[in-house]
C-alpha cells in the first residue's frame, strides 16, 4: 500500500452518500468489531454514517431479549461482558431491517451459519454495498472447497473482501495492540476497509491475496486442535512448537493446491505465523481441545459446557478439509490435518497427534 493516494481512491469509492456500516454478527468477536468500526466511523463523519447496525440472532437472556438488552446496556451481556460498546451501535433482531441500506457489510458469524445469513438477504441488498468477511472457515460440497468469501459474492454479488488476523477477541476488546490483515481483490475497497477497522492499537495491513488471507484464517484453527490436544497430555514446549511448523507448512501446503497463486509472504502477515500462534496459546479451540484429553467428553459436549453459546470452528473444519483431501487422494500428504480429523471423528486417541 506504501505510496497510494489514499483519499483520491477513497473518493473514487465513496459514493455521493455516507458510507453504511452493517454488521451481520455479534457475538465474542462480532462485538468486539462492532466497537472498533463504531468509533471510527465518528472519526471520519464526512465518509461514513454515524450509526453502526448490527445483526442479533436473538436470544433470550433471563427473560429479556438480547438485542433489547445491548440497545438498553450498550454491553452483549451474553457475548462480550464488562465492554461497553459505543452508543453508535444499534443492534437489530431482524436481518433484513439490519441490512437495509447498508453499503459495507462486516460477515461475523461462524462459519456453518454463513449460507443462512446469505439466503436471507439475497436481493435485498444495497446494489452498490461491498463485503468483509472476518469469517474464519471454508463451505465444502460435492463440487469442492469454496471460500466463505466466495460464497457471500455468489450469492449476493458484490465484491468481497476479507479480514484475518491474530486476534482474539477479549484482548482485542481492551485495547491491547495487535495486527490484523486485510485481503483484498480491489483495491480501493481494501482502501475503505482499512479506514473503517485501523486504529492505534489494531494495526491493519491490506494485501491482495484473499485466498492465502483467507485460508490461513480457516486453518489455524485445526492447528489449533492439535495444539490443544498436546497440551492436555503433556507433552511440552517442544512439541507444541513442532506442531506449529508442521501446521503452518501444511497450511502453506493447502492453500496452495486451491489457489496456486496464493503469495508465500501472506503466511507471515498477522493472519499467519501470527494467527496461528495466539490461537495455539490462547484460543478457543486450543482450550476446548485440551479439556478433550483431560476429561474424555466429547467436542460437542465440552462446546457447551465451556463456551457459554460461543462456537468452535476447527473440529468441522478439520472434517471439511478431510473431505478435500480424501476426494484428491492426498491424506498421506498433510498428516497434521489427517490425525486431527481422525481424533475428532474417527475415535482415535488423542496420542495420535503425534504420529506424524
Ligand atoms: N472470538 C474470537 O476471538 C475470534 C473469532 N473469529 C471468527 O469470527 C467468527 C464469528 O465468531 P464470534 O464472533 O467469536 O462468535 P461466537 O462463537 O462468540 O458466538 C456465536 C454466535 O453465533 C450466533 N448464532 C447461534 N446460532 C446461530 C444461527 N443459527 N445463525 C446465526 N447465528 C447464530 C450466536 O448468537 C453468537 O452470536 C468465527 O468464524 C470466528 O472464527 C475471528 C477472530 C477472533
Ligand atoms: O481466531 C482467533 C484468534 O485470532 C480465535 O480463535 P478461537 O476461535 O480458537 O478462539
Amino acid at each position: 500500500m506504501a505510496g497510494t493516494n489514499l483519499a483520491t481512491k477513497l473518493s473514487n469509492v465513496a459514493l455521493n452518500n455516507k458510507e453504511k456500516v452493517c454488521l451481520i454478527g455479534s457475538g465474542n468477536w462480532g462485538s468486539v468489531i462492532a466497537k472498533i468500526v463504531a468509533e471510527n466511523v465518528s472519526k471520519y463523519p464526512d465518509q461514513f454514517d454515524p450509526e453502526v447496525r448490527m445483526w442479533v440472532f436473538e436470544e433470550m437472556i433471563e427473560g429479556k431479549r438480547l438485542s433489547q438488552i445491548i440497545n438498553e446496556k450498550h454491553e452483549n451481556v451474553k457475548y462480550l461482558p464488562n465492554v461497553r460498546l459505543p452508543d453508535n451501535v444499534v443492534a437489530h433482531p431482524t436481518l433484513l431491517n439490519a441490512v437495509e441500506a447498508a453499503t459495507l457489510l462486516i460477515f461475523v458469524i461462524p462459519h456453518q451459519f454463513v449460507k443462512g445469513a446469505c439466503d436471507q438477504i439475497k436481493g435485498h441488498v444495497n446494489p452498490n454495498a461491498r463485503a468483509i468477511s472476518l469469517i474464519k472457515g471454508v463451505d465444502v460440497s460435492k463440487s469442492g472447497l469454496r471460500l466463505i468469501s466466495d460464497v457471500i459474492k455468489e450469492n449476493l454479488e458484490m465484491d468481497v473482501s476479507v479480514l484475518m488476523g491474530a486476534n482474539i477477541a477479549s484482548e482485542v476488546a481492551e485495547e491491547k495492540f495487535c495486527e490484523a490483515t486485510v485481503g483484498y481483490r480491489n483495491e480501493a475497497n481494501g482502501l475503505v476497509w482499512q479506514r473503517l477497522f485501523n486504529t492505534s492499537y489494531f494495526k491493519i495491513a491490506a494485501i491482495e491475496d484473499v485466498e492465502g488471507v483467507e485460508l490461513c484464517g480457516a486453518l489455524k484453527n485445526v492447528v489449533a486442535i492439535a495444539a490443544g490436544l498436546v497440551d492436555g497430555l503433556k507433552y511440552g514446549d517442544n512439541t507444541k512448537a513442532a506442531i506449529i511448523r508442521i501446521g503452518l507448512s501444511e497450511m502453506r501446503k493447502f492453500s496452495k493446491l486451491f489457489e496456486s497463486n496464493v503469495k508465500d509472504n501472506t503466511f507471515f502477515e498477522s493472519c499467519g505465523i501470527a494467527d496461528v500462534i495466539t490461537t495455539c496459546f490462547g484460543g478457543r479451540n486450543r482450550k476446548v481441545a485440551e479439556a478433550r484429553v483431560l476429561t474424555g467428553k466429547s467436542f460437542d459436549q465440552l462446546e457447551k459446557e465451556l463456551l457459554n453459546g460461543q462456537k468452535l470452528q476447527g473440529t468441522l473444519t478439520a472434517k471439511e478439509v478431510h473431505i478435500i483431501l480424501e476426494q484428491k487422494g492426498l491424506c498421506h500428504e498433510f498428516p497434521l490435518f489427517t490425525q486431527v480429523y481422525n481424533i475428532c471423528y474417527e475415535g482415535h486417541e488423542p496420542s495420535a497427534i503425534i504420529k506424524l
